[in-house]
């Protein structure tokens, strides 16, 4: 934490994976979803990306992922490059991101569909440049019949495939959006042991946003808590005061979101004044096009 009012995850004598400073993003300029945004996550971190439904927590994951454009790209930086320039921090494999649609960007091939009339062998063996010793190991941990076809599969099945090819190539970064709603208890605890090892072994770095958290208390390394757009805690997961009582992350997040939704109904019985009324968020709404949303 600290340093010039950037929040810092993880080891900070290493070099970030991911760095955003300053930054601003609006899908509409009259109301800026991200305002002065900071956060350093560094190489080992899991950290669990926590807000109430509509808080950015998708937002900030494409936008790490290089799929928004934000305001003066040198602010967000994964692996030291520009995610929205450099598109070899994907195309490499190096950064991963597996989001709520049934698509995966893989290298240059661009959106490969998941529900075409393709059997589960081909997606996975179609991905190039693939260690076969790894892609043996996330077939057999994520249980999946090679022989399944595409779309004839149940949503848990297919999104098992959807993970597998977003993981074959050893991601140094890997965003995830709420992948293992759809999995299996099982599958789900092993999928997640998976990546504690990935961490744990190769200094990989990954951001999960998720509002199921179920075993998570031992497995992530630190929270980020959004609210609005605005970021409200962060801490490493073993400082939480709330979750040091209750042990309990459910609970946890629970009375953070319920104090969250106190806060803004008081805040709406209190009358705004000339410059709220101005701003929302208290300062002028962008009028650049430097700070408009542009899509991926
Ligand atoms: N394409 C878009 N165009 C305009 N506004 C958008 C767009 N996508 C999201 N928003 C708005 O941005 C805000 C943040 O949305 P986002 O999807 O990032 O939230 P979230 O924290 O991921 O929510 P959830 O927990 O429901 O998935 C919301 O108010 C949403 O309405």
């Amino acid at each position: 934490m600290g340093n010039g009012g950037v929040e810092e995850m993880g080891d900070a004598t290493k070099k970030e994976s991911i760095r955003v400073l300053a930054m601003q993003f609006a899908y509409d300029p009259q109301a800026p979803l991200f305002a002065d945004f900071n956060l350093s996550v560094f190489p080992g971190s899991r950290c669990l990306l926590i807000g109430a439904n509509g808080s950015g927590k998708t937002t900030l994951l494409k936008i790490l992922a290089g799929k928004h454009m934000v305001g003066g790209q040198e602010v967000v930086r994964v692996l030291g490059r520009s995610v929205f320039h450099d598109t070899q921090l994907v195309c490499s494999g190096d950064l991963a991101y597996l989001g709520g649609s049934w698509s995966k960007t893989v290298g240059s091939a661009g959106e490969i569909p998941l529900q075409g009339d393709f059997s589960a062998e081909h997606m996975i063996f179609g991905v190039e440049g693939a260690d076969p010793v790894r892609r043996d190991k996330l077939i057999d941990l994520l249980d999946i019949n090679l022989q399944w076809r595409m779309h004839k599969v149940s949503d848990g099945q297919r999104r098992r495939v959807q993970i597998c090819m977003g993981l074959l190539h050893p991601f140094k970064v890997l965003l995830l959006d709420e992948v293992t709603v759809d999995l299996d208890v099982v599958t789900r605890l092993d999928f997640l042991d998976f990546l504690k090892e990935e961490c744990d072994e190769r200094g990989a770095t990954i951001v999960y946003a998720t509002h199921i958290f179920d075993g998570l208390e031992t497995w992530a390394t630190h929270l980020v808590y959004i609210q609005d757009g605005e970021l409200k805690r962060t801490r490493e997961i073993t400082q939480v005061d709330e979750l040091k009582h209750s042990g309990n992350l459910h609970s946890t997040v629970e009375s953070w979101l319920r104090l969250e939704t106190k806060l803004e109904k008081k805040k709406k019985t209190i009358p705004p004044t000339q410059s709220q009324k101005t701003s929302p968020y208290g300062f002028s709404p962008f009028s650049s096009s430097r700070h408009m949303a542009y899509y991926r």
